[in-house]
């Protein structure tokens, strides 16, 4: 009987310690943090400006546009129910403009823009005496629109002296005279294709560097429309990592066309993004990957540095086919201050220039090209997806003179 007793006595005791230590150890287990009161969100970069230095890489994690939750006014989803999940749209492919003839098309944006170089010339021309000071004024007019010093002596002296030798003309005659005498600076002889396909094998690798701000990011977009329309497939390199938003404006401009983007962290590294990009590009059989690059000019070591380590990457496998300087148009001698700085960098194949529809200084054409000895192959002509031309010196010089 003691037994039992003792028995009974000795589980109560150990039934009670035991109780005690469950209910001790709750109390000390942490309370759950509180749910967070708003979306933890990263405080976007401020945009750099050309002459900001480059910021250490950001590489902390940040949440994409997919897994922040936007509000959407309902109380919350009971539990145990599984999530609703909504099927977004999928995005329409547009089918760009052909590109054959976009120059013509777009002529009316570059006379408006343009036309006051041609018609003050064509003024000046039709003047009864050609003496000394209307010729100084013809210069005066071929300078303000950036054409360049020794480009504008040549056409003066090319006009005068064939002017000389016509005798009397009429205003034809001076339109044809005009008309040749600027096609001369502009040449017909270069060879403005975008060179996208390669002898040996896909794809073709086009990088495309320039100054932030003058439309490089747009231009690559546009030109994946470009070569869209072409029948070629595209895959783009989202290389620019400085700007916060490049490789988002970059994605979404492929994904109207139906071109993957690949793109890496913020403040990531441009090279292997480029590299990634042509891997991708060889692995899917794409005809030509664009480069999109960052170009900031504060020092010219730092660019060297980031736009050779960009080249020399890529050309582990295959080399470059294009490279392509994006200058703004509407910045005239400034632009050619960043031809230069450029062209010591890497080796330009081919330059674009952006907003020729918003600044008179067409002559901008005529001065890079002398200045760099590459083409002008496309021009922009406006913030429109198919806004992008391949040049034509002879529509460009129509319009000009508003023929
Ligand atoms: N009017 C006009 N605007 C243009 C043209 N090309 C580009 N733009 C505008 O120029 C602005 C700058 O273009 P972006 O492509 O963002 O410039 P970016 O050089 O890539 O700049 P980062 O991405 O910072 O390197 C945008 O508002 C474009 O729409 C053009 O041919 N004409």
């Amino acid at each position: 009987m003691e037994t039992v007793i003792l028995a009974v006595v000795i589980a109560v005791v150990v039934l009670g310690v035991l109780g005690g230590l469950v209910v001790g150890s709750r109390r000390k287990k942490p309370l759950p943090p509180p749910p967070p009161a708003a979306p933890d969100i990263t405080a976007p970069p401020a945009e750099p400006h050309i002459g900001d230095e480059a910021e250490t890489p950001r590489d902390e994690p940040r949440r994409t546009i997919e897994e922040v939750d936007l509000p959407d006014g309902s109380t919350g989803v009971a539990v145990g129910e599984p999530p609703v999940v909504e099927e977004l749209p999928p995005t329409e492919i547009e089918v760009p403009e052909p590109t054959a003839g976009r120059l013509v098309r777009l002529r009316a944006r570059l006379s408006r823009s343009q036309n006051a170089l041609g018609k003050g010339l064509l003024t000046l021309l039709s003047r009864e005496h050609l003496d000394d000071d209307t010729w100084e004024e013809i210069e005066d007019t071929l300078l303000t629109a950036d054409v360049g010093v020794a480009p504008t002596q040549e056409l003066v002296e090319g006009l005068r002296e064939r002017v000389k030798v016509l005798g009397t003309r009429t205003p034809e005659e001076l339109r044809g005279l005009l008309r040749e005498e600027l096609l001369k600076l502009v040449g017909t002889d270069f060879d403005r294709t975008v060179k996208t396909e390669p002898e040996t094998s896909k794809p073709g690798i086009v990088m495309v560097v320039g100054v932030n701000g003058t439309g490089k990011t747009t231009t690559t977009g546009k030109l994946a429309r470009v070569l869209v329309a072409d029948g070629r497939s595209v895959v783009l390199g989202a290389a620019d990592t400085f700007r916060a938003a490049a490789a988002d404006q970059l994605q979404t401009w492929g994904e109207r066309v139906g071109a993957h983007t690949v793109r890496g962290p913020e403040g990531g590294d441009p090279a292997s993004i480029a590299f990634d990009a042509v891997k991708e590009g060889k692995e899917i059989g794409a005809d030509v990957v664009l480069i999109d690059t960052a170009g900031r000019l504060h020092t010219k070591t730092g660019l060297m540095d980031e736009l050779g380590k960009v080249k020399r990457v890529v050309e582990k496998q295959a080399p470059l086919d294009e490279v392509l300087l994006v200058l703004d148009a509407t910045t005239g001698q400034n632009g050619l201050v960043q031809a230069r700085v450029f062209a010591e960098v890497v080796d330009i194949t081919g330059i674009v220039l952006t907003k020729l529809d918003g600044t008179a200084k067409g002559g901008i054409v005529i001065a890079v090209q002398r200045e760099l000895g590459v083409p002008v192959k496309l021009v922009g002509l406006g913030e429109g997806a198919d806004d992008l031309a391949p040049f034509e010196p002879e529509a460009f010089v129509d319009a000009l003179i508003g023929e």
